[in-house]
C-alpha cells in the first residue's frame, strides 16, 4: 500500500545517510506512532510531516528517496550536515508547503522546479550557486523566502509575488537593481550583496549600474589581480582607520573621564589625609579652607557595612580597567586593582535624582543584594559630575554572552539543563525583589546581558532598581525595546507584570537560541514573542527551537512545554501574565533533569561548528 512504500522511501533514505544520533526507523515498527520525526496524516494512510532537525544527518539525499513521499506537506531537514545538489524531486513533491533545508551545505544550482502549493522555502546558510530561476514567479502561495547566506550570483528576478511576506536575499553574490515589487522590503533582505542596488539600498548611479559593468578590458592579468588586492586593502585600511580613529577618540575621552576622576580623587585623598594629620601640606590646607570637611564626604568611596574590600577611589583610578560594555545606564568596567582585586565600575550616565534620593536608592539596592540569585553592590560614588556604581565581578559572563557568544568552531553549546537552571536561579532573583518592601520593587531591567554566570551555572540578576533615579528612555535601544513589555514603551515605568514580559522573552531568548535583537541579515523580525506566535500558530512548533538544543535527548517534551509558558509570560494584556512565584513552579514542574539520562558524555562532547 502507499504507507509501506512511503515507509520503503524513508528506509532507503536513512540507510542512504550517517546519523549521529540514532534514528529508531526500523522496517518492523510501526511508522505512524514510533518512527522519530515522522507525522502521518490523519487516517494514518501516508506520511505528511518529516522533521529532522540538528539530527546530525551527513551525506547527500539520493533522488529517488524522499521524492517519493508524494503526501509530503512539511520537510524539514535544518542544522544538519547535508551536502551535493537538491534533488528537483523534492523541492518539487506536489504536495509540499513547508520546505526547511537551511543551515546545511547543499550546493550547486537552485533547483528549477518547485511544487505549486510551496509557502514557506528556507534555503539559507548553504553553498548554493547560479541564478535565482525565474520559476519563482509561480509560487503564488510563496509566503516566506528566505535565501540568505548562499553564494547566489545574477540579478534578482521581479517575483510580483503578492502573498510574499518575508523575504531575505542578503549575503549573497547578487548583482544589478532590486525589482520595484521587492522594494517594499526592509535593507536587512538585501544587505551584503556589494553589488545590488536601488531602494531601499543606495541608488544604482552611485555604485555599479548594471550586472555586467562596463570596465576597461583586461590587458595584464596581474595588474587586474593587483587592483584587485588594492581594493581589498582599501577596504581594510579604511576599517583600521575608523577604527583607530575611534580608539583614539575613546582614549581620548577616557583621559579627559580620569583627569576629572582623578582631580576629584586627588582632592578627595589629600582630604583624608588631612583628616588623619598625617602630612604637613594637608595641615596646611586643612586651616585654609572651611568646606574641607564636606570635600572629604564628597569625594570618598562609600562602602557598605561588612563589605571587605579595602580601597579608596584613588586605587579605583589606579586600576588598570578594561570597557566590559556599554549598556542603557552607562559603561561598565572591569577593574584590577593593585592587590588583584577583581571589580566592576559602572559610571551611571543621566541620573536625574539628587544625592538623597540616590543615596536612599542605593541602600536599596544594597539590601535586594542580600540573595544569591541578586547582584550585590559593594560600594558607590556620588559627585556631581560623577556617579559610580561597584560591584564584585562575575567570571562567566552574561547569560548573553553564553547563549550567543562565540559561535565559531571551538564553541561549546549551552545543553538544556545549564540553561534552565540559569533561568530558575534568575527567577528566584526576581522573586526576591518582588517580595521584598512588601511587594514595592521591580528590577526593571531584565535582559540577559543583566543574568551573570558564575561556576556551576549559578545565576544572579544585575541592573536592578535603577530606572527611577535615571533620565533614560526604556526604548533608548532596540536591545531595550526587544525585552520591554509593550505597555511600557507607552508609559516608560516598568512594573512587576513587564518584568514578567522580560523573563518571558528571555525564556524565549532560550528556547529559540535567537537574541531579541537580530543582527543584521540574519532575520527580519526583531519582536520575538511575535515570530514565535506566528510560528507556533501555524503549527511550526518545532521550527522554532535553537538547532543547539535538538542535540540533547528525551527534552523535547520538556521545550514545548517551556515554550507554552514562555508565551504566557508575554501576553499582551499585562492582567494575564503569571506572578513570579507561579514562574517558579512552572519551572520545577516542567524541568524533570534527573529523569532520563540526557548529558551522556557522547551529547556532552559534542561541538557545534557554524
Ligand atoms: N559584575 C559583573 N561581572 C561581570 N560582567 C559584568 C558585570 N556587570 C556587567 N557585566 C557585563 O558587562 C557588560 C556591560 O554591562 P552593562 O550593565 O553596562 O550593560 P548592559 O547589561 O548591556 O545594559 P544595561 O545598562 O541596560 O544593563 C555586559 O556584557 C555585562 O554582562
Amino acid at each position: 500500500d502507499l504507507l509501506d512504500s512511503d515507509k520503503q522511501a524513508l528506509l532507503a533514505f536513512a540507510s542512504a545517510l550517517h546519523h549521529g544520533r540514532k534514528l529508531n526507523w526500523n522496517s518492523t515498527t510501526p511508522i505512524c506512532s514510533s518512527w522519530i520525526g515522522v507525522k502521518c496524516s490523519v487516517d494514518q494512510a501516508r506520511v505528511q510531516a518529516i522533521r529532522l532537525p540538528g539530527m546530525g544527518l551527513f551525506g547527500s539525499i539520493p533522488s529517488n528517496t524522499l521524492a517519493k513521499l508524494d503526501a509530503l506537506q512539511t520537510l524539514s531537514l535544518r542544522s544538519n550536515h547535508l551536502v551535493g545538489n537538491l534533488p528537483t524531486g523534492i523541492s518539487s513533491l506536489p504536495s509540499l508547503r513547508y520546505l526547511y533545508l537551511q543551515d546545511n551545505n547543499f550546493s550547486g544550482n537552485l533547483p528549477e522546479l518547485f511544487s505549486s502549493r510551496l509557502t514557506v522555502l528556507d534555503l539559507s546558510y548553504n553553498s548554493f550557486t547560479g541564478e535565482i530561476p525565474d520559476v519563482f514567479q509561480n509560487l503564488s502561495q510563496l509566503s516566506v523566502l528566505y535565501l540568505q547566506n548562499n553564494s547566489l550570483s545574477g540579478s534578482i528576478p521581479d517575483f510580483k509575488l503578492v502573498g510574499l511576506k518575508r523575504l531575505n536575499l542578503s549575503y549573497n553574490k547578487l548583482n544589478g537593481s532590486i525589482p520595484t515589487s521587492l522594494q517594499k522590503f526592509p535593507n536587512e533582505s538585501f544587505t551584503g550583496n556589494s553589488l545590488l542596488c536601488g531602494p531601499p539600498l543606495v541608488q544604482c548611479s552611485a555604485v555599479l549600474p548594471s550586472p555586467s559593468p562596463i570596465l576597461p578590458p583586461i590587458s595584464n592579468p596581474e595588474e587586474f589581480h593587483s587592483k584587485h588586492k588594492h581594493v581589498a586593502i582599501g577596504t581594510w585600511a579604511i576599517i583600521a582607520i575608523v577604527a583607530g580613529g575611534l580608539s583614539v577618540l575613546l582614549l581620548l575621552v577616557m583621559v579627559f573621564i580620569v583627569c576629572v576622576m582623578k582631580k576629584n580623587g586627588r582632592e578627595g585623598s589629600e582630604a583624608s589625609k588631612k583628616k588623619s594629620s598625617a602630612s604637613e601640606k594637608s595641615e596646611k590646607s586643612k586651616g585654609e579652607s572651611s568646606n574641607d570637611a564636606q570635600n572629604v564626604e564628597k569625594n570618598k568611596l562609600s562602602f557598605f557595612e561588612g563589605c571587605s574590600y579595602n580601597f579608596d577611589l584613588d586605587d579605583l583610578l589606579r586600576a588598570s580597567a578594561e570597557i566590559l560594555g556599554k549598556g542603557t545606564y552607562g559603561t561598565s568596567y572591569k577593574a584590577v586593582l593593585e592587590d588583584g582585586t577583581m571589580v566592576v565600575v559602572k559610571r551611571l550616565k543621566e541620573v536625574v535624582s539628587g544625592k538623597r534620593e540616590f543615596e536612599q536608592q542605593m541602600e536599596i539596592i544594597r539590601r535586594l543584594g542580600d540573595h544569591p540569585n541578586v547582584l550585590s553592590i559593594r560600594a558607590y560614588y556620588y559627585s556631581k559630575e560623577e556617579k559610580l556604581l561597584v560591584y564584585d565581578f562575575i567570571p562567566c559572563g552574561s547569560f548573553s554572552s553564553l547563549l550567543h557568544g562565540n559561535r565559531g568552531s571551538n564553541r561549546t553549546s549551552l545543553d538544556w539543563d545549564s540553561r534552565v537552571k540559569i533561568l530558575r536561579g534568575v527567577a528566584h532573583g526576581i522573586e526576591h525583589i518582588h517580595s521584598e518592601g512588601g511587594g514595592q520593587f521591580v528590577h526593571g531591567n531584565i535582559k540577559s546581558s543583566n543574568v551573570l554566570v558564575s561556576q556551576n551555572f549559578e545565576a544572579c540578576v544585575s541592573d536592578f532598581c535603577l530606572s527611577s533615579i535615571m533620565n533614560t528612555p526604556v526604548n533608548c535601544s532596540r536591545i531595550a525595546v526587544g525585552y520591554h513589555a509593550p505597555e511600557v514603551i507607552e508609559t516608560q515605568k516598568p512594573t512587576q507584570k513587564s518584568d514578567i514580559y522580560s523573563f518571558g522573552v528571555m525564556l524565549l531568548e532560550m528556547l529559540t537560541g535567537k537574541s531579541p535583537l537580530q543582527s543584521q541579515g540574519v532575520d527580519d523580525i526583531v519582536d520575538l514573542p511575535k515570530w514565535v506566535q506566528s510560528m507556533v500558530r501555524e503549527e511550526w512548533t518545532s521550527e522554532v527551537f535553537d538547532a543547539e538544543l535538538l542535540r540533547y535527548p528525551n527534552i523535547e517534551e520538556e521545550m514545548v512545554q517551556m515554550l507554552q509558558f514562555a508565551m504566557a509570560c508575554v501576553a499582551s494584556n499585562p492582567e494575564r501574565r503569571p506572578k513570579i512565584d507561579s514562574v517558579i513552579s512552572m519551572i520545577e514542574e516542567i524541568w524533570q533533569p534527573s529523569s532520563s539520562n540526557r548529558s551522556s558524555s557522547e551529547e556532552k562532547s559534542v561541538r557545534i561548528t557554524g
